[in-house]
């Protein structure tokens, strides 16, 4: 195979599109990137298959003058969503669809690889297949299982996600923070059931939840400086079997957002004091469970995105937008604590946003990204 063209990364996308799997249970996908590599010219090329992690893969090209190895990152995990855009290429798997676009994501990877197995770069470049983004913090484990050790040593990462409110192809990106962090939020109400007429013999675990629920915005509203900001999202209730029966039990999944470390910690205490009032207001007990995996703020490492940056700003054909910190989460953000590098978003224009069951990326943004990355990356490799 010589360097995919556009029709081929069309395909690509499309299959990839097809068959979207849940964290850490990425296997079809895993063994497609395979199978698209292991067509590409393999003389400079390495390929591993970490059995630690199985779903993931790395693929080393080897440069001719290496002076570093850099690393890049593309996520392929979905999400479960349940595909509404009625596309003829919609997903095959039920309730599970690229939503937050890991499909464009692996496409793009997949472009800049098969350039490079083409054209033998001058510095190593390592390309990392990354399962479990959405949640499992599948950059974590990889970082702690020592996936990037001895010869697959990375010295600086990159990285991009897509976005829908830039126009397709475009490159934004800024210096210091440009994703929140994030902790997962599960909370678990017990109180006591009982007959629909006779409340004041129960504990109610959906009216205690609904407090609960109502109160935790007030952290956001009454404990946070106004002029930093915050997100509790509380995305999923479970509770209750039939309307004449009062609830016993209730569940809270969510999420927490902070731009800063400082931020999540302070929301995460307030979010602990909320759940023990619960306990005495209700008469229910209230089990907490916060994490944060590897979802730590992106922050980009300032002398490479002043230098990416500087690039894609003078770069033929590139479009360039400054854009402001978003309350999205990345477990690139614990990559970027513990290996320098930059974090970007790829637009792709559309009018759903991510996570939506209808997000339609536009697909030019592909060839246009892999061309800003090629470029960057040749750049790059010029320099000492
Ligand atoms: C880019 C994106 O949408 N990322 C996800 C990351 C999930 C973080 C974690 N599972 C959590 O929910 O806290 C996001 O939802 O921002």
């Amino acid at each position: 195979m010589a360097v995919l063209t556009e029709a081929e990364l069309l395909q690509i996308r499309r299959q990839l599109h097809q068959i979207p799997e849940l964290a850490l249970k990425e296997y079809q996908t895993h063994a497609y990137l395979l199978d698209v590599i292991k067509q590409m010219k393999q003389d400079y090329l390495e390929i591993r298959e970490p059995a630690e992690l199985p779903t993931a893969l790395l693929v080393l090209v080897k440069g001719s003058k290496a002076k570093r190895t850099i690393g890049y990152r593309a996520d392929i995990d979905a999400l479960p969503v349940t595909e509404a855009t009625g596309l003829p290429y919609a997903s095959k798997h039920q309730g599970v669809m690229h939503a937050c676009g890991h499909d464009i994501h692996m496409t793009v990877a997949l472009g800049v690889l098969s350039y490079f197995s083409e054209h033998q770069p001058t510095d190593n470049l390592l390309f990392f297949f990354q399962p479990a983004e959405e949640s499992e913090s599948g950059g974590m484990k990889a970082y702690q299982l020592g996936l990037f050790t001895g010869k697959w040593h990375v010295d600086e990462f990159y990285g991009l996600h897509d976005n829908p409110s830039l126009p397709a192809g475009a490159i934004g990106c800024r210096n210091g923070t440009l994703f929140a962090g994030t902790t997962e939020v599960n909370i678990d109400i017990q109180g006591k059931g009982g007959h629909a007429a006779f409340p004041q013999l129960s504990n109610d675990a959906v009216v205690a939840a609904a407090a609960l629920i109502m109160q935790v915005q007030t952290i956001i509203s009454r404990n946070i400086d106004p002029v930093q900001s915050g997100v509790i999202t509380l995305g999923k209730l479970t509770a209750g079997k039939i309307r004449n029966v009062i609830a016993d039990s209730a569940r809270i999944e969510g999420t927490i957002r902070g731009l800063t470390q400082s931020m999540i910690e302070l929301i995460d205490k307030r979010l602990a004091e909320v759940c023990q009032g619960i306990e005495l207001s209700f008469g229910v007990k209230v089990k907490l469970e916060l994490n944060q995996g590897g979802y730590w703020p992106v922050e980009n490492n300032p002398e490479l995105t002043e230098n990416f940056i500087k690039y894609m700003k003078q770069a033929d054909g590139v479009e360039y937008v400054e854009t402001a910190p978003a309350m999205t989460g990345e477990d690139f953000g614990y990559l970027l604590a513990q290996i320098p590098g930059t974090m970007f978003w790829l637009g792709i224009e559309d009018d759903s946003p991510l996570h939506s069951a209808t997000l339609t990326p536009q697909e030019s943004s592909i060839s246009r990204g892999i061309a800003a990355i090629t470029g960057f990356l040749e750049y790059r490799m010029t320099e000492d």
